[in-house]
């Protein structure tokens, strides 16, 4: 992946107290080439920038938004109300309710404004993901994908080997 690409996806979080579960949606962007930038940006803390952040990313070129957010976690139903893009929601672990709550904000999303949500910390499959969604209209990307699912099957049946029966 070229450092000076443009980006296509935007991986944002409500603080970066969230990062170490979103570095997983970057760094499976990474592995597959796709170019992606990372912000802190909060419904919350900095509204105003949330909004512009939102407004302004098809503009700039991005084609996916995952945002990952903890306890009320309005961001990614935020995000989703302002662009036309696909987001996708990361649920963050919190102390207090171990992610029930933020799965839940984001989540319920009311009709006409969804936010693909995946499961609470798991941010790798937010980046695999944005990448099946930009794979639809990229051949290449397509192939890697198509790859990787093989792999992912070896490895899978490769398991039986260290059972004892
Ligand atoms: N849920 C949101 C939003 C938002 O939804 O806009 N902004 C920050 N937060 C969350 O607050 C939690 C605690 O943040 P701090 O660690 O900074 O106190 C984080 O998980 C963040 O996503």
């Amino acid at each position: 992946m070229k450092k000076s690409a443009k980006p296509l996806v935007g991986i944002i979080m409500g603080s970066d107290s969230d990062w170490p579960t979103l570095k997983a949606a970057a760094e499976a962007c990474a592995e597959f080439g796709v170019p992606h930038e990372v912000r802190v940006v909060s419904a919350h803390r900095t509204p105003m920038d949330m909004a512009r952040y939102a407004s302004n990313a098809q503009k700039r070129g991005l084609k996916v938004i995952i945002a990952g957010a903890g306890g009320a976690a309005h961001l990614p139903g935020m995000v989703a109300s302002l662009t036309p893009l696909p987001v996708i929601g990361v649920p963050i672990e919190s102390k207090a309710l171990k992610g029930m709550d933020s799965l839940l904000s984001i989540v319920q999303m009311p009709a006409g404004v969804p936010v693909a949500t995946v499961a609470i910390g798991n941010g790798r499959n937010a980046g695999l993901l944005a990448v099946k969604i930009l794979a639809t209209s990229d051949s290449k990307l397509q192939e890697k994908i198509v790859s990787f699912k093989k792999r992912m099957a070896e490895e899978s049946r490769a398991k039986n080997k260290n059972l004892v029966s």
